[in-house]
C-alpha cells in the first residue's frame, strides 16, 4: 500500500518536472523572440539645438504670440506645426550637423506606379532638402520605376519587391507589416529616422526638418473642425481599432506619419499585429491601417504633430484661411480606373 503510494509521488513529481521544464523552455524561446527585437540597434538621434553663434531668429515675443487663430501645441505638451511657428534657417542649422539620413517609404502597387514620377519630383525640390534621403520605393514592378530620375546629393533609391494584393485595401493595409519587416531587415542600420509616405501625393512647400520628432502624425484635413465624437474612427468594439465616442485627441491621417525608427517600429508592429486579430475574425476596421494607426496614436500620442499644411487634400479645393500655405496634398484621383477593385 505503502510502495503504490510511493510510485504515485513519483509519477507526480516526473509530471510536475516536465511541466517546469516546458514553462522555462516556451518562457526562454519567448523571451529570445522578444531580444531578437528589441534587441535591433537603433542609430541615436542627438536633440540639441546648437547654433552657428553668427545666426539668430527674429527674437521670440512671450506676450505676442506668432499665430492667434489655431492650436501650437497639444494638451500633453506636443508642438503643432504650422507655418510661423518656426524660424526654417534655424531649425535647418541646428539639424544640419547632424548627418541625419531619412527613410522614406512610398508604396507604388498595380498602376500606383504611375504616381511615382510627379511624388519623386517634387520630393526633391521640397522634402528634406539638405538631408540625406533615402527613399525606398515598394512595387510589384521594378520596371515601371523611374530610372532616369537625378537625386540631389546624399539620396538614394532602392526598390522593394512585394506581392500584388487583389483589394487595394489589402495592399493599403498590409503596408504596417511590410514596413515593419523592412525596419528589421535592414532600415534600423540604415538611417535615423522613417516617415512614410502614400504616393498618389505631391509636395508643393518646404517640409523638412521642423517634421523631426520621436513620434510624427498628421492632423487630417477634412475634419479637424469636428468634435471627437463626430472622428471618422472605427467605433464597432469588435475591431482591435475600436476608439471609444468620448475619447481621441485628433483625427489622423495616414497619408504621412514617422519618427524614429524604434517608435516607428513599435507602431507598425502593434497595427500589424491588430490587424492580424481583427482579420482572424473576418473583421476589417472602417478606413483599414488608418483606424488601427488613430487608435495606436490614441494611447500613444505624437511627440510632435504635423498641421493640415502638411496633409492637404486637393479635393477640398482652395485652402481655408488658417491655412497659409499648403505644403503636402493628395492629388485627384480616379479611383474607379486606378484601383483594383471598387
Ligand atoms: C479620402 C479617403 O478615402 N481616404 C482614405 C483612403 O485614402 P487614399 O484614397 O489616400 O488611399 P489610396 O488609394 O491612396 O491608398 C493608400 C496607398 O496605398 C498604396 N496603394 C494603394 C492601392 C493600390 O492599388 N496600390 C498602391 O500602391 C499607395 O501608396 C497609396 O498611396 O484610403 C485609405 C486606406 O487605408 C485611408 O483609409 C484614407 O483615410
Ligand atoms: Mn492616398
Amino acid at each position: 500500500m505503502i510502495r503504490k503510494h510511493e510510485h504515485w509521488l513519483l509519477a507526480l513529481v516526473i509530471a510536475g518536472g516536465m511541466v517546469l521544464c516546458w514553462l522555462v523552455f516556451s518562457r526562454c524561446t519567448s523571451v529570445s523572440l522578444n531580444e531578437y527585437v528589441e534587441g535591433l540597434t537603433w542609430r541615436q538621434v542627438n536633440h540639441q539645438v546648437v547654433l552657428n553663434h553668427r545666426l539668430q531668429s527674429n527674437q521670440a515675443k512671450l506676450m505676442e504670440p506668432v499665430r492667434t487663430d489655431v492650436l501650437t501645441v497639444t494638451p500633453w505638451l506636443a508642438p503643432i506645426v504650422w507655418e510661423g511657428t518656426f524660424d526654417p534657417l534655424v531649425i535647418d542649422e541646428a539639424f544640419r550637423s547632424h548627418n541625419l539620413t531619412i527613410a522614406t517609404t512610398v508604396f507604388a502597387v498595380g498602376k500606383y506606379t504611375r504616381f511615382l514620377c510627379d511624388f519623386l519630383e517634387s520630393a526633391e525640390k521640397h522634402f528634406m532638402v539638405g538631408l540625406d534621403v533615402h527613399y525606398y520605393v515598394f512595387t510589384d514592378l521594378p520596371g515601371d520605376v523611374p530610372s532616369n530620375m537625378t537625386l540631389g546629393v546624399g539620396r538614394l533609391l532602392s526598390i522593394v519587391s512585394v506581392p500584388k494584393f487583389d483589394r487595394w485595401q489589402e495592399i493599403s493595409l498590409r503596408r504596417m507589416e511590410l514596413i515593419q519587416t523592412a525596419i528589421e531587415d535592414h532600415i534600423h542600420r540604415e538611417a535615423h529616422y522613417i516617415f512614410c509616405l502614400d504616393v498618389d501625393m505631391r509636395f508643393h512647400g518646404r517640409v523638412g526638418s521642423e517634421a523631426l520628432g520621436r513620434l510624427v502624425a498628421a492632423i487630417h484635413p477634412w475634419f479637424y473642425m469636428y468634435p471627437r465624437s463626430q472622428y471618422p474612427y472605427e467605433r464597432r468594439a469588435v475591431s482591435t481599432a475600436s476608439v471609444p465616442q468620448d475619447q481621441g485627441d485628433f483625427y489622423y491621417q495616414a497619408n504621412i506619419f514617422g519618427g524614429v525608427l524604434e517608435d516607428v517600429h513599435r507602431l507598425t508592429k502593434t497595427c500589424r499585429e491588430n490587424l492580424e486579430v481583427d482579420k482572424s475574425v473576418g473583421v476589417e476596421a472602417v478606413w483599414q491601417e488608418e483606424s488601427h494607426l488613430n487608435w495606436y496614436l490614441v494611447k500613444n500620442k505624437p511627440t510632435k504633430l504635423l498641421s493640415p499644411e502638411y496633409v492637404w487634400d486637393d479635393a477640398r479645393g482652395r485652402a481655408t484661411k488658417e491655412i497659409k500655405l499648403v505644403r503636402f496634398s493628395s492629388v485627384i484621383k480616379n479611383k474607379a480606373e486606378v484601383r483594383e477593385n471598387p
